[in-house]
């Protein structure tokens, strides 16, 4: 693609040299140029892209796109100043890329928690509608059947662009993606269209980054505001910051609820370890989730099938057949009667969530026991809060790690410790090698109790000091119950 027609959709402050040279690709990333690319130099967090432009050029790259322009300039490159290169880089990469959001229905979906859940639901649900259907989520990425591995929520938006155009070319109709707090500050998902988007709550996650919660609100608004005359906006009207994010957006809004008036509603007649009863729009369904916030992230699925011109009674019949996503309240069966439960939840309010859930299950008959640790290099302040959160619902917690990445391991723990009175801690040990955590709750437990192993869901490694360890926390479960 020529470069002219690529710049089509920004407004550069200057361009030197020829912009009418083919383009075969484009990056932010030096190490991925080859040639005939265009360079994107990105001002990032840990280093300032502009000062890989000469690498890029040496690889190949015969254009730059970047907000400060090299002292010295090559001959036979063209150079693009942009003012802000985070904001030009989606719109140049969905042109490249043949503008796939354009020739597809794409909702996204964020919030704190329930985004995996509910864009892996709406993929599960649109496939079994007869639809090809792409997903890009946490757990996976998905081109119809084909499964591409994910190492983030949302990609970045060159990987995400092309994800897109790869769904197109399979003949997708559909596309359900998340949309992380990250990626809208990024603007990793700038350029694309979007039929609908979803909210589903907002709690503290992610300060480390955002700085405050109202940033870290304004970020996931940012998402709405954007959303164009013809698209839905589906809001969570339970949570406090649901109207806050439509507000503005100029989408047509439509919002959910398990407690007051709004436009797609539902209660919970039933419940059990196999899943609920609901009634959603006045029409009774059963489904095999458990756990009020699993309400929530059913409704917002209806309503976005709604959205999408499916029928209720369809939508509902669809609803029925579906089950837990990977590592999301996922339970598994002990020999000696006792239910595992592997969980995702990372955040304060996931883990009160979670345990709500087991409780409202348990009813009183069983006891709870909690393993759980927090994430290294990521929200520090949560890590108390975790830790209360999981005293306040368990009969016993075992704090131990997560993902330590470049920290210690005990130095999380006692960050988590730290949240703890001294009555608090009489529920608590912590045993910082996550597998024997694990078999330690295991070994307490009895008949009729529940383990909860929180916080990596369906991670297949333990991330230390930058190398990712094997470890499973579903396999760990699965071979102590062997034995
Ligand atoms: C903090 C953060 O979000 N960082 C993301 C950001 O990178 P960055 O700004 O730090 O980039 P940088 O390392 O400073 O480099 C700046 C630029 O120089 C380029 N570069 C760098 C080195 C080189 O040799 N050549 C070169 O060209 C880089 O490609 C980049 O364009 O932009 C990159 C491209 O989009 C992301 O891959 C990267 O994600 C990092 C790895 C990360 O860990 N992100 C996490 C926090 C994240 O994004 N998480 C969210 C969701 C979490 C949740 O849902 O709970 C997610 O969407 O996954
Ligand atoms: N609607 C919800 N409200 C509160 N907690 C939820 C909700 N849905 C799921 N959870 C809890 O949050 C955890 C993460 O769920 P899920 O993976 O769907 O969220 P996510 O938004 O994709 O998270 P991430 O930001 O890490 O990608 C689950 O394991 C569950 O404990
Ligand atoms: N997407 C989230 C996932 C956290 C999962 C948890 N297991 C951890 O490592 O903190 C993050 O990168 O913050
Ligand atoms: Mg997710």
């Amino acid at each position: 693609m020529k470069l002219n027609e690529l710049l089509k959709n920004i407004t550069p402050i200057k361009i030197i040299g020829n912009d009418d040279v083919e383009i075969t690709g484009v990056n932010i990333d030096s190490r991925r140029i080859k040639t005939g690319h265009l360079f994107v130099a990105m001002k990032g967090t840990q280093v300032d892209g502009h000062q890989f432009i000469g690498k890029a050029i040496e690889l190949g790259a015969i254009s730059v796109l970047c907000e400060d322009l090299p002292k010295v300039l090559q001959e036979g490159i063209t150079y693009v100043q942009v003012e802000s290169t985070e904001d030009a880089v989606g719109k140049v990469a969905t042109l490249f890329y043949g503008d796939p959001s354009h020739k597809l229905k794409l909702v996204g979906v964020t919030g704190t928690n329930g985004k995996t859940t509910i864009a892996t639901l709406l993929y599960n649900m649109f496939r079994k509608f007869g639809h090809k259907v792409g997903l890009l989520s946490t757990v996976c990425n998905y081109i119809d059947d084909v499964e591409v591995p994910a190492d983030h929520t949302t990609p970045d938006p060159i990987e995400l662009n092309e994800l897109l155009a790869k769904m197109v070319e399979a003949g997708c109709e559909y596309a359900f993606m998340e949309c992380s707090s990250h990626a809208i500050h990024q603007k990793r998902i700038g350029g694309l269209k979007f039929a609908g988007g979803l909210f589903t709550n907002l709690t503290r996650d992610h300060l480390d980054y955002h700085k405050t919660f109202e940033n870290y609100r304004n970020a996931k608004k940012a998402f709405f505001d954007s959303l164009p005359k013809d698209a839905f906006a589906i809001t969570n009207a339970d949570d406090k910051n649901g109207m806050i994010m439509v507000q503005n957006t100029k989408a047509t809004v439509k919002t959910y609820s398990i407690r007051t008036l709004a436009d797609f509603r539902a209660r919970i007649l039933e419940c059990h370890f196999e899943g609920m009863y609901l009634e959603i729009d006045g029409r009774e369904v059963g489904v095999q989730f458990i756990g009020k916030f699993n309400v929530s992230n059913l409704l917002a699925v209806y309503g976005a099938a709604i959205m999408l011109g499916k029928k209720p009674e369809d939508v509902l019949l669809v609803l029925s057949t579906l089950h837990s996503v990977n590592g999301r309240l996922e339970p598994i069966h002990s020999p000696e009667g006792f239910t595992a439960i592997v969980d995702y939840a990372h955040t304060p309010d996931a883990l009160a969530n979670v345990l709500n859930a087991i409780h409202e299950v348990l009813d009183g008959k069983g006891h709870v026991i909690t393993v759980c640790g927090a994430g290294g290099n990521r929200d520090k302040g949560k890590r108390p809060l975790m830790a209360q959160e999981a005293v306040r619902q368990s009969d016993k917690v075992i704090i131990t790690s997560d993902n330590p990445r470049f920290e210690e391991p005990q130095d999380i723990i006692n960050d988590m410790l730290a949240g703890l009175n001294e009555q608090q801690m009489r529920k608590v040990i912590s045993i910082v090698d996550r597998k024997e955590a694990i078999r330690t709750a295991c070994m307490m437990a009895q008949k009729g109790d529940v383990v909860l192993v929180a916080g990596k869901g369906h991670e297949t490694y333990q991330e230390i000091k930058g190398v990712k360890h094997h470890f499973d926390d579903k396999e760990v479960l699965h071979e102590i119950f062997k034995v």
